[in-house]
Protein backbone atom coordinates (compact mmCIF):
# COMPACT_ATOMS: atom_id res chain seq x y z
CA UNK A 1 0.00 0.00 0.00
CA UNK A 2 1.32 3.76 -1.16
CA UNK A 3 1.51 6.39 1.25
CA UNK A 4 -1.16 8.02 -0.68
CA UNK A 5 -3.29 4.76 -0.20
CA UNK A 6 -2.76 4.80 3.82
CA UNK A 7 -3.64 8.58 3.53
CA UNK A 8 -6.74 8.24 1.79
CA UNK A 9 -8.02 5.33 4.11
CA UNK A 10 -7.58 7.34 7.30
CA UNK A 11 -9.25 10.34 5.92
CA UNK A 12 -12.20 7.64 4.96
CA UNK A 13 -12.34 6.10 8.21
CA UNK A 14 -11.70 8.82 10.23
CA UNK A 15 -9.13 5.95 11.94
CA UNK A 16 -5.59 5.86 13.08
CA UNK A 17 -6.23 2.25 14.38
CA UNK A 18 -3.83 -0.82 13.90
CA UNK A 19 -5.10 -3.58 15.50
CA UNK A 20 -1.83 -5.99 16.34
CA UNK A 21 -2.93 -9.49 16.21
CA UNK A 22 -0.74 -11.59 18.73
CA UNK A 23 -2.52 -14.30 19.95
CA UNK A 24 -1.73 -16.10 23.00
CA UNK A 25 -2.88 -19.66 23.15
CA UNK A 26 -3.58 -19.12 27.11
CA UNK A 27 -5.75 -16.04 26.29
CA UNK A 28 -7.81 -17.50 23.87
CA UNK A 29 -11.64 -17.85 24.37
CA UNK A 30 -12.57 -21.65 24.89
CA UNK A 31 -15.04 -21.95 22.70
CA UNK A 32 -12.00 -21.56 19.98
CA UNK A 33 -10.50 -24.94 21.16
CA UNK A 34 -7.12 -23.45 20.12
CA UNK A 35 -8.16 -22.33 16.81
CA UNK A 36 -5.86 -19.90 16.51
CA UNK A 37 -6.91 -19.29 12.39
CA UNK A 38 -10.81 -18.71 13.47
CA UNK A 39 -9.52 -16.64 16.12
CA UNK A 40 -7.88 -14.40 13.44
CA UNK A 41 -10.15 -14.03 11.61
CA UNK A 42 -13.55 -13.37 13.57
CA UNK A 43 -11.42 -10.41 15.13
CA UNK A 44 -10.59 -9.28 11.62
CA UNK A 45 -14.18 -9.44 10.97
CA UNK A 46 -15.28 -7.56 14.09
CA UNK A 47 -12.46 -5.20 13.47
CA UNK A 48 -12.04 -4.27 9.87
CA UNK A 49 -14.02 -1.40 9.35
CA UNK A 50 -12.53 0.47 12.29
CA UNK A 51 -9.06 0.07 11.33
CA UNK A 52 -6.39 0.75 8.82
CA UNK A 53 -4.23 -1.38 9.44
CA UNK A 54 -3.10 -4.85 11.04
CA UNK A 55 0.00 -5.98 13.08
CA UNK A 56 0.86 -9.75 13.33
CA UNK A 57 3.43 -9.84 15.51
CA UNK A 58 5.87 -12.69 13.97
CA UNK A 59 6.97 -14.17 17.37
CA UNK A 60 3.31 -15.53 18.46
CA UNK A 61 3.32 -17.65 15.22
CA UNK A 62 6.79 -18.80 15.49
CA UNK A 63 6.44 -20.24 18.59
CA UNK A 64 3.90 -22.55 17.26
CA UNK A 65 6.01 -24.24 15.14
CA UNK A 66 5.24 -24.51 11.30
CA UNK A 67 1.23 -24.52 11.94
CA UNK A 68 2.12 -21.24 12.81
CA UNK A 69 3.91 -20.15 10.10
CA UNK A 70 0.81 -21.42 7.78
CA UNK A 71 -1.33 -19.54 10.35
CA UNK A 72 -0.06 -16.38 10.02
CA UNK A 73 0.41 -16.35 6.17
CA UNK A 74 -3.66 -17.63 6.17
CA UNK A 75 -3.74 -14.82 8.27
CA UNK A 76 -2.47 -12.03 5.86
CA UNK A 77 -4.43 -13.75 3.16
CA UNK A 78 -7.77 -13.17 5.05
CA UNK A 79 -7.05 -9.29 5.60
CA UNK A 80 -6.42 -8.81 1.90
CA UNK A 81 -5.62 -5.67 0.06
CA UNK A 82 -7.54 -3.04 2.01
CA UNK A 83 -5.28 -2.75 5.00
CA UNK A 84 -1.94 -1.93 5.69
CA UNK A 85 -0.19 -5.05 7.11
CA UNK A 86 2.73 -4.80 8.68
CA UNK A 87 5.00 -8.06 10.08
CA UNK A 88 6.23 -7.21 13.65
CA UNK A 89 9.34 -9.16 13.47
CA UNK A 90 12.06 -6.88 14.19
CA UNK A 91 14.76 -7.87 11.88
CA UNK A 92 18.16 -6.75 10.85
CA UNK A 93 21.83 -9.00 10.22
CA UNK A 94 24.30 -8.49 7.97
CA UNK A 95 23.03 -7.91 4.58
CA UNK A 96 23.23 -10.86 3.17
CA UNK A 97 20.80 -12.41 5.65
CA UNK A 98 18.51 -9.11 5.89
CA UNK A 99 17.68 -10.00 2.44
CA UNK A 100 16.67 -13.05 3.13
CA UNK A 101 14.33 -11.25 6.10
CA UNK A 102 13.25 -9.34 3.31
CA UNK A 103 12.41 -11.42 1.10
CA UNK A 104 10.09 -13.42 4.13
CA UNK A 105 8.18 -10.57 5.22
CA UNK A 106 7.76 -9.11 1.32
CA UNK A 107 7.51 -12.25 -1.21
CA UNK A 108 6.26 -14.66 1.41
CA UNK A 109 4.04 -13.15 3.67
CA UNK A 110 3.24 -10.81 1.32
CA UNK A 111 2.97 -7.94 4.23
CA UNK A 112 3.43 -4.24 3.50
CA UNK A 113 5.85 -3.39 5.90
CA UNK A 114 8.14 -5.18 8.52
CA UNK A 115 9.68 -3.92 12.02
CA UNK A 116 13.29 -3.49 11.78
CA UNK A 117 15.71 -2.80 14.54
CA UNK A 118 18.45 -0.72 12.86
CA UNK A 119 21.18 -1.17 15.27
CA UNK A 120 23.28 -3.10 12.88
CA UNK A 121 23.30 0.09 10.38
CA UNK A 122 23.29 1.44 6.95
CA UNK A 123 23.51 -2.08 5.34
CA UNK A 124 21.53 -4.44 7.71
CA UNK A 125 18.83 -1.87 6.85
CA UNK A 126 18.97 -1.60 2.75
CA UNK A 127 17.81 -4.71 1.58
CA UNK A 128 14.45 -4.32 3.12
CA UNK A 129 14.84 -0.51 1.27
CA UNK A 130 15.22 -2.38 -2.42
CA UNK A 131 11.59 -3.34 -2.18
CA UNK A 132 9.61 -0.79 -4.04
CA UNK A 133 6.10 0.43 -2.48
CA UNK A 134 7.34 -1.89 1.16
CA UNK A 135 7.92 -0.20 3.81
CA UNK A 136 10.83 -0.32 6.65
CA UNK A 137 9.37 0.69 10.34
CA UNK A 138 12.76 1.12 12.24
CA UNK A 139 12.55 1.07 16.19
CA UNK A 140 13.21 4.54 17.64
CA UNK A 141 12.30 4.97 20.96
CA UNK A 142 10.60 2.05 21.98
CA UNK A 143 7.36 1.65 24.28
CA UNK A 144 9.18 -0.47 26.94
CA UNK A 145 10.98 0.27 30.20
CA UNK A 146 14.39 -0.82 29.12
CA UNK A 147 13.98 1.79 26.62
CA UNK A 148 15.78 4.23 28.95
CA UNK A 149 19.17 1.66 29.00
CA UNK A 150 20.27 2.68 25.40
CA UNK A 151 18.29 4.90 23.41
CA UNK A 152 18.36 8.04 25.51
CA UNK A 153 22.56 7.82 25.73
CA UNK A 154 23.62 11.08 24.58
CA UNK A 155 25.78 10.95 21.39
CA UNK A 156 28.41 13.49 20.11
CA UNK A 157 27.11 16.63 20.41
CA UNK A 158 24.56 16.03 23.25
CA UNK A 159 21.70 14.02 20.87
CA UNK A 160 19.99 11.11 22.21
CA UNK A 161 20.47 7.82 20.56
CA UNK A 162 16.70 7.43 19.18
CA UNK A 163 17.53 10.63 17.70
CA UNK A 164 20.50 9.72 15.69
CA UNK A 165 19.08 7.30 14.81
CA UNK A 166 16.06 9.10 13.39
CA UNK A 167 18.34 11.04 11.26
CA UNK A 168 20.58 9.01 10.31
CA UNK A 169 17.94 6.66 8.70
CA UNK A 170 16.21 9.74 6.78
CA UNK A 171 19.77 9.63 4.71
CA UNK A 172 18.34 5.87 3.96
CA UNK A 173 15.25 6.31 2.81
CA UNK A 174 12.33 8.23 1.87
CA UNK A 175 9.26 8.92 4.17
CA UNK A 176 7.42 6.69 1.43
CA UNK A 177 9.20 3.74 2.42
CA UNK A 178 10.25 4.53 6.01
CA UNK A 179 8.78 4.20 9.71
CA UNK A 180 9.93 4.44 13.10
CA UNK A 181 8.48 2.60 16.02
CA UNK A 182 7.74 5.70 19.09
CA UNK A 183 6.39 4.00 21.88
CA UNK A 184 3.07 5.57 23.02
CA UNK A 185 4.55 5.25 26.62
CA UNK A 186 6.90 8.00 25.44
CA UNK A 187 4.18 10.89 24.60
CA UNK A 188 6.39 13.54 26.52
CA UNK A 189 9.19 12.90 23.70
CA UNK A 190 6.32 13.20 20.98
CA UNK A 191 6.61 16.86 19.88
CA UNK A 192 10.44 16.37 19.87
CA UNK A 193 9.89 13.29 17.84
CA UNK A 194 7.68 15.18 15.52
CA UNK A 195 10.05 17.92 15.13
CA UNK A 196 12.94 15.30 14.57
CA UNK A 197 11.23 14.09 11.48
CA UNK A 198 7.99 15.80 10.36
CA UNK A 199 6.96 13.79 7.50
CA UNK A 200 7.42 10.12 8.51
CA UNK A 201 4.77 7.70 9.95
CA UNK A 202 5.37 6.62 13.21
CA UNK A 203 4.12 3.21 14.23
CA UNK A 204 2.85 3.94 17.78
CA UNK A 205 2.66 1.01 20.03
CA UNK A 206 1.61 1.14 23.81
CA UNK A 207 -1.91 2.71 23.93
CA UNK A 208 -4.04 -0.27 26.08
CA UNK A 209 -2.27 -2.79 28.07
CA UNK A 210 0.86 -0.53 28.51
CA UNK A 211 -0.75 2.38 29.49
CA UNK A 212 0.12 4.90 26.94
CA UNK A 213 -1.31 8.33 26.43
CA UNK A 214 -3.44 8.21 23.24
CA UNK A 215 -4.62 11.96 23.52
CA UNK A 216 -0.81 13.33 23.91
CA UNK A 217 -0.03 11.13 21.17
CA UNK A 218 -2.11 12.54 19.10
CA UNK A 219 -1.77 16.20 20.37
CA UNK A 220 1.82 16.40 19.67
CA UNK A 221 1.97 13.48 16.32
CA UNK A 222 -0.31 13.92 14.44
CA UNK A 223 1.00 15.61 11.32
CA UNK A 224 -0.78 16.85 8.08
CA UNK A 225 -1.11 13.36 6.73
CA UNK A 226 -2.03 11.78 10.03
CA UNK A 227 1.36 10.28 10.63
CA UNK A 228 0.52 7.83 13.08
CA UNK A 229 -0.27 4.37 13.17
CA UNK A 230 -1.47 3.25 16.22
CA UNK A 231 -1.44 0.17 18.02
CA UNK A 232 -3.88 -1.91 20.08
CA UNK A 233 -3.20 -6.07 20.53
CA UNK A 234 -4.40 -7.49 23.95
CA UNK A 235 -6.63 -4.61 24.36
CA UNK A 236 -8.90 -5.70 21.65
CA UNK A 237 -7.96 -9.04 20.93
CA UNK A 238 -8.91 -10.43 24.85
CA UNK A 239 -11.88 -7.74 25.09
CA UNK A 240 -14.95 -9.32 25.66
CA UNK A 241 -16.08 -7.42 22.27
CA UNK A 242 -12.94 -6.78 19.77
CA UNK A 243 -15.08 -5.18 17.12
CA UNK A 244 -16.51 -2.45 20.26
CA UNK A 245 -13.03 -2.14 21.62
CA UNK A 246 -11.83 -1.28 17.77
CA UNK A 247 -15.07 0.74 17.14
CA UNK A 248 -14.39 2.81 20.78
CA UNK A 249 -10.81 3.53 19.51
CA UNK A 250 -11.87 4.11 16.47
CA UNK A 251 -14.18 7.32 17.33
CA UNK A 252 -11.74 8.44 19.85
CA UNK A 253 -8.96 8.86 17.00
CA UNK A 254 -11.95 10.93 14.75
CA UNK A 255 -11.90 13.35 18.07
CA UNK A 256 -8.37 13.66 18.07
CA UNK A 257 -8.19 13.75 13.67
CA UNK A 258 -10.73 16.29 14.11
CA UNK A 259 -9.24 18.75 17.02
CA UNK A 260 -5.08 18.12 15.68
CA UNK A 261 -5.34 17.55 12.15
CA UNK A 262 -8.93 19.41 10.67
CA UNK A 263 -7.46 18.91 7.55
CA UNK A 264 -7.83 15.53 7.28
CA UNK A 265 -11.44 15.35 8.78
CA UNK A 266 -14.66 14.40 6.51
O1 LIG B 1 8.25 -0.43 21.25
C1 LIG B 1 7.52 -1.38 20.98
C2 LIG B 1 7.63 -2.10 19.80
C3 LIG B 1 6.74 -3.11 19.55
N1 LIG B 1 5.77 -3.43 20.42
C4 LIG B 1 4.82 -4.51 20.04
O2 LIG B 1 3.52 -3.93 19.90
C5 LIG B 1 2.53 -4.80 20.45
C6 LIG B 1 1.91 -4.14 21.67
O3 LIG B 1 0.98 -5.01 22.26
P1 LIG B 1 -0.08 -4.55 23.39
O4 LIG B 1 -0.76 -5.82 23.75
O5 LIG B 1 -1.01 -3.54 22.76
O6 LIG B 1 0.69 -3.97 24.51
C7 LIG B 1 3.25 -6.10 20.75
O7 LIG B 1 3.24 -6.91 19.59
C8 LIG B 1 4.67 -5.63 21.05
O8 LIG B 1 5.62 -6.65 20.82
C9 LIG B 1 5.66 -2.74 21.59
O9 LIG B 1 4.78 -2.99 22.44
N2 LIG B 1 6.54 -1.72 21.83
Amino acid sequence: MTRHELVNTIREKQSLLCVGLDPDLNRIPARYDGNVLQFNRDVIDATRRYCVAYKPNTAFYEAMGLEGLSILQQTITYIGQDHFIIADAKRGDIGNTSRYYARFAFETLGADAITVAPYMGTDSVEPFLEYDGKWSVLLALTSNAGSDDFQHTPQEGGEPLYEKVMRRAQLWGSADQLMFVCGATQAERFADLRRIAPDHFFLVPGIGAQGGDLEAVCRYGLNEEGGLLINSSRGILYADDPGQAAHDLQRQMAVYLNKFAPGLSQ
